[in-house]
């Protein structure tokens, strides 16, 4: 485990949560690093506690036991430097497109000339040039989503974390998207934690592959993704490396599988 606070950025030590009334731990245990300008994709069957993982590295719960410690600090509050992207686009419907992407420079006073000019550059980066004057209810869920990325983005925070922000979208539209992020992320180099249903968006997209158990919820393997970037996901899914990762993820999940229908 890494001693450097500097080189670390989010760090979990033997975090349970249980939920009040609950009769199991929705997370047990749960020991885990994210270096700084990772990004680290969480995998697991519904319901192992990969949301739990992200509300707490938001400072959105508390641990019951052990402790969750962000830039070498415990969080102990909401954790005012971490963007979150929530499954559901979440965006203001009476605010344009624009004011949207800007709201968090508008909170922390960036002045006007300064914000305007950023909002501007990440309309072009998340290709909504021509809608920047749209409210969120003429846009499809591709378009909110990529208002909800830009809007989380904008402002350098220290780290995003995205639960499934691409759940609901056709696989067109997420395959782009998915690029687009890998390419924006690159570009930006920040600590990413990405919540994720799906195996090949976990490859693609993560240096680090967290695999979690359910019932209850634990860490049950990180693994390594050694490809270099800048990435292509076209390139990418020809690789031989990129399917034998693909197998070996495969062959914990499906046995994750078993293990839950044996309790279940
Ligand atoms: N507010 C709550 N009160 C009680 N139990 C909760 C609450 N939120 C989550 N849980 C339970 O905690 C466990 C973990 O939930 P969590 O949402 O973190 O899982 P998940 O892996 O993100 O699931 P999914 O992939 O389906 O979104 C589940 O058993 C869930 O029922």
């Amino acid at each position: 485990m890494s001693t450097n606070p500097h080189a670390e950025a989010l760090r979990f030590e033997d975090v349970t949560l249980r939920f009040p009334g609950a009769r199991r731990a929705a997370i047990e245990d749960v020991s885990l690093q994210v270096g700084r300008g990772k990004f680290v994709a969480v995998i697991g069957p519904s319901g192992c506690g990969k949301s739990t993982i992200l509300n707490l590295a938001a400072g959105l719960l508390a641990p019951t036991e052990g402790e969750v410690h962000f830039a070498g600090e415990r969080v102990t509050g909401v954790n005012s430097a971490a963007a979150y992207v929530t499954q559901q686009a979440n965006l203001l419907p009476w605010l344009s497109v624009r004011s949207n992407i800007g709201l968090a420079l508008k909170f922390r006073k960036v002045p006007k000339e300064e914000r305007e000019a950023r909002v501007d550059h990440w309309v072009r980066l998340v290709g909504l040039t021509g809608f920047e004057d749209h409210y969120p209810r003429e846009l499809s869920g591709g378009m909110q989503k990529r208002v909800s990325i830009a809007r989380a983005l904008i402002y350098d925070p220290s780290i995003v974390l995205m639960d499934e922000p691409f759940g609901p979208l056709d696989a067109i539209t997420r395959l782009k998207l998915q690029q687009d992020l890998l390419n924006l992320w690159e570009e930006q180099n920040g600590t990413l934690v990405f919540v994720t249903h799906d195996l090949n968006e976990a490859i693609y997209l993560a240096d680090e592959v967290i695999v979690m158990s359910s019932g209850p919820g634990t860490v049950r393997r990180v693994l390594d993704v050694p490809f270099a970037r800048p990435r292509t996901i076209g390139s990418l899914v020809e690789s031989p490396e990129f399917a034998e990762l693909y197998n070996d993820l495969w062959g914990l999940f499906t046995s994750e599988l078993q293990t839950t229908d044996a309790t279940a």
